[in-house]
């Protein structure tokens, strides 16, 4: 008999997480029927929306929402061998057993010089959600300039890079010096550290002095209040995120945003990546593609240690990872 450890959410977050809200318990797995798995979690995702999500569905005692790379360690069931990869999404958990049914493997033809964590991000839902935001949602065109903040995060690294390949200009901020170096590096035209300017608009001015064709917003609150004033006529805005707002107890207050749409027509469009899965299949083909000739770059914030989950959750809504953070179980 296998024992799993799961952590659960022992307290819902009040403002930003804490430790103590977290709790690492053993279940014992039963043992396996005919038709069934026992999959190892290998690499776990920690996300934003896990901070929202929670209060909206969890109560307290869940084991914690989220997805795994998960290897098979027992089959009784022939059409699964062991030693497959798949995503799973089974939560916060080092084992579980499943039927197959909600897992979804690598591809066979997954390189065996890539790192099967990039199937959380950049070849992931995070990498699709980049994919999907700008092309079905701000629907870039080439020669356009597109603003994309918390740009050195999972999504945000690739909004940025996709644009490159698209053939825009692109300005991404991020929360460090070390951030917006590395943004310079995977090939922003333009990149600042919206902690330490003096002035976001001004910053935001500077980066674009024509302003912006698309705007790819992560982050919400103040921000998106200020660089909603530098669209440019007919400029798109996916609202992708709003992890400014995720851990406040007491809801943010305007500026408000209907002036600036008239004036210039703006459209805004929030879109949640999961219901574009008609685009899934191409995207995942295309970011792998991408990611193989060179063109797509990749970081990952490794955590070592299951147990050290809360602690990579945590860190990542502080700011402190950079491109995708994931935990190596
Ligand atoms: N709509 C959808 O379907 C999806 C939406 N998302 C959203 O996309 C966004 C990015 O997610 P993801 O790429 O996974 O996460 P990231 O890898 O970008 O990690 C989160 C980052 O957000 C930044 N951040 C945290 N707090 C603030 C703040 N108060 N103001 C500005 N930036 C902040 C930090 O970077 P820094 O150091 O730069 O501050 C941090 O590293 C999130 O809002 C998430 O909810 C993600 C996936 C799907
Ligand atoms: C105001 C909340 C904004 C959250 C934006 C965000 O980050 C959305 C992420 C979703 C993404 O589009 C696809 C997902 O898988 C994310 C949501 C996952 C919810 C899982 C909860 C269900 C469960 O496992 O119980």
């Amino acid at each position: 008999m296998v024992t799993a450890k799961v952590w659960v959410l022992k307290k819902h977050f009040e403002g930003f997480p804490k430790p103590s809200d977290f709790e690492m318990k053993q279940v014992a797995l039963a043992n396996l029927k005919d038709g069934e798995l026992l999959l190892e979690s290998v690499f776990l995702s920690v996300d934003p929306y896990m901070r929202p999500y929670s209060k909206r569905d969890m109560k307290e005692g869940d084991v914690m929402i989220g997805t795994q790379v998960a290897r098979i360690v027992e089959s009784k069931n022939p059409a699964f061998a062991v030693g497959t990869f798949a995503v799973a999404n089974r939560g916060w958990r080092t084992h579980f057993i499943s039927d197959g049914k909600d897992l979804s493997l690598l591809p066979a033809s997954w390189p065996e010089s890539l790192p099967k964590s990039l199937a959380l991000g950049t070849v992931g839902m995070p990498g699709l959600t980049a994919y999907v935001g700008l092309f079905e949602i701000c629907k870039m065109k080439p020669g356009e300039t597109v603003l994309v903040n918390a740009a050195a995060g999972a999504v945000g690294s690739v909004v940025g890079q996709l644009a490159k390949i698209g053939g825009c200009k692109v300005v991404g901020c991020a929360g460090s010096d070390s951030k917006v170096a590395y943004l310079k590096s995977i090939g922003f035209d333009e990149a600042f550290n919206y902690k330490t300017v003096t002035s976001l608009d001004e910053a935001l001015r500077k980066a674009s002095p024509d302003g912006y064709d698309c705007f790819f917003d992560n982050v919400g609150g103040e921000f998106a209040s200020i660089a909603i004033n530098h669209m440019k006529k007919y400029g798109r805005i996916a609202v992708c995120g709003a992890i400014s707002q995720y851990n406040d107890s007491v809801p943010q207050k305007g500026p408000y945003i209907q002036i600036p749409m008239i004036f210039n027509e703006l459209s805004m469009k929030g879109f949640i990546v999961t219901s574009w899965n008609n685009r899934r299949e191409e995207g995942v083909k295309a970011l792998l593609k991408w990611v193989l000739e060179g063109k797509l770059k990749y970081h990952e914030q490794v955590t070592e240690r299951f147990e050290n989950m809360p602690a990579a959750f945590i860190g990542m809504l502080k700011g402190e990872n950079l491109g995708k953070a994931v935990v190596k179980a």
